[in-house]
């Protein structure tokens, strides 16, 4: 049976999953998970580091292992990283045991918010970030549509906003989501 006690948090780099994530779960008295933050928990090691040593794909396996865990657990807020919708086997998981909000940021956005970035090894190791993301975009956008509960645009908007915006929604009826 669906678990819409988890709130899980989809979106590119820079849409503020991990920012926006935390101050919700604060403000709710929920758990915040990030389950980047919890790959170099266990793994002690940087997410740049597990990409340079095992490839992305290496990374990508780890994450599916995280997020199949943390999503079987209750009252989460959960911070994913940019690239977890990418296996189906994620996109059902937080589909079918939380509700999912898709914070979405033109690309413009994301790149200004990643300009000091330096644990984005998709963007550390691109000649061309703007191009990189235009292009992650353009794939990924459509997977994040499909398991969203809810589209929020973060242009513009600061942390503490999307999170009340979130807050608002959970309040009003089913119906009204
Ligand atoms: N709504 C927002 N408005 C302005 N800056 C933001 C917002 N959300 C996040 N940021 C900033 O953008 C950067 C990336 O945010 P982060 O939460 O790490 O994004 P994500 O986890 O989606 O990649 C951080 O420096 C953060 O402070
Ligand atoms: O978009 C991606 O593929 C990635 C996004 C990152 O998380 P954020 O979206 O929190 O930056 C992190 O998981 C990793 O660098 C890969
Ligand atoms: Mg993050």
């Amino acid at each position: 049976m669906a678990n819409k006690s988890n709130i899980f948090l989809i979106g590119p780099m820079g849409a503020g999953k991990t920012t926006v994530g935390k101050r919700l779960a604060d403000t709710r008295g929920m758990e915040f998970v990030d389950s980047d933050q919890e790959i170099e928990a266990r793994t002690g090691v940087d997410i740049a580091y597990i990409f340079e040593k095992e490839g992305e794909a290496g990374f990508r396996k780890r994450e599916r292992g995280i997020i199949a865990e943390l999503t079987g657990r209750q009252n989460i807020v959960l911070a994913t990283g940019g690239g977890a919708v990418l296996e189906a086997e994620n996109r059902q998981a937080l589909s079918a045991r939380g509700f999912v909000v898709y914070l979405h940021a033109s690309v413009e956005q994301q790149l200004a918010r990643t300009a000091r970035t330096e644990n984005r090894p998709l963007l550390q190791n691109a000649v061309d970030r703007r191009e990189v993301l235009d292009q992650l975009f353009a794939f990924r956008d459509p997977l994040y549509r499909e398991i969203a509960d809810l589209l929020l645009q973060t242009d513009g908007r600061n942390a503490r906003v999307l999170a009340r915006d979130i807050e608002d929604h959970l309040e009003r009826p089913a119906s009204a989501i």
